[in-house]
């Protein structure tokens, strides 16, 4: 399978569903109703121990859908990310350790950023996509369009405390080119198996933009 880049992964969909997955039963029915809504990928954070075996099962049962690994914390993560299937990997924040051997990972890796120097420490390292964490919390679009002026370059996927009214104001900038959230399928959706719900807040997610 040819290797993603981060660019790619950014434009699969306006809004990236971050799931945290209990069972890995659940994997094949939630890919199934994203995909059936117009969300063509998903980040399966690497929170429980049934995330690996989430993403093994999507990548099976539903290899339209472009899963992801989030949560990815140190190259342990990445390695075990890769090898799950993942097909891109993201992390709440970068050590300079694992942003330097990410570069050569075989999926692309994006780093989480919160301020100025972080993402300069990124674009040295040659990295231009970063996931912007917790967005709400660190200032918002508010934050993001002050970061476009001096860097320009970077481009981000902001995630943290985003819901479906928040979404069309960072979608709106030009250095934004998708957001997370988990309000799409959140977990006690996921657990209660409301694939209704996920469906109703999946479509409106996917005519984002
Ligand atoms: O686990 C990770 O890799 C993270 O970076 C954290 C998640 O992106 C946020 O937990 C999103 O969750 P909400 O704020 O509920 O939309």
């Amino acid at each position: 399978m040819s290797k993603l880049a981060a660019d790619d992964v950014f434009k699969l969909s306006p809004v990236m569903p971050v799931v945290v997955i209990d069972d890995a039963a659940q994997a094949e029915p939630l890919a199934r109703v994203l995909l059936a809504s117009g969300i063509r990928t998903i980040e399966v954070t690497l929170r429980t121990d049934a995330a690996l075996d989430a993403i093994r099962e999507i990548v099976k049962t539903a290899p339209e859908m472009i899963v992801g690994a989030g949560t990815v914390l140190n190259l342990t993560d990445l390695e075990a990310a890769i090898e799950a299937g993942a097909r891109y990997a993201l992390s709440p924040g970068a050590t300079p350790k694992l942003m330097k051997a990410a570069r050569n990972a075989k999926i692309p890796f994006i780093p989480g950023v919160a301020t100025s120097s972080e993402i300069m420490r990124g674009l040295d390292l040659g990295y231009t996509h970063f996931k912007f964490f917790p967005a709400e919390q660190m200032g918002g679009v508010a934050a993001l369009k002050a970061q476009h002026g001096p860097l320009p370059n970077a481009k981000f996927c902001p995630t943290g405390g985003i819901s479906a009214d928040k979404a069309p104001s960072y979608l709106a900038l030009p250095n934004v080119l998708c957001v997370g959230g988990s309000w799409i399928a959140p977990a006690d959706k996921i657990k209660a198996q409301d694939w209704a719900a996920i469906e109703s807040a999946a479509k409106q997610a996917a005519a984002m933009r």
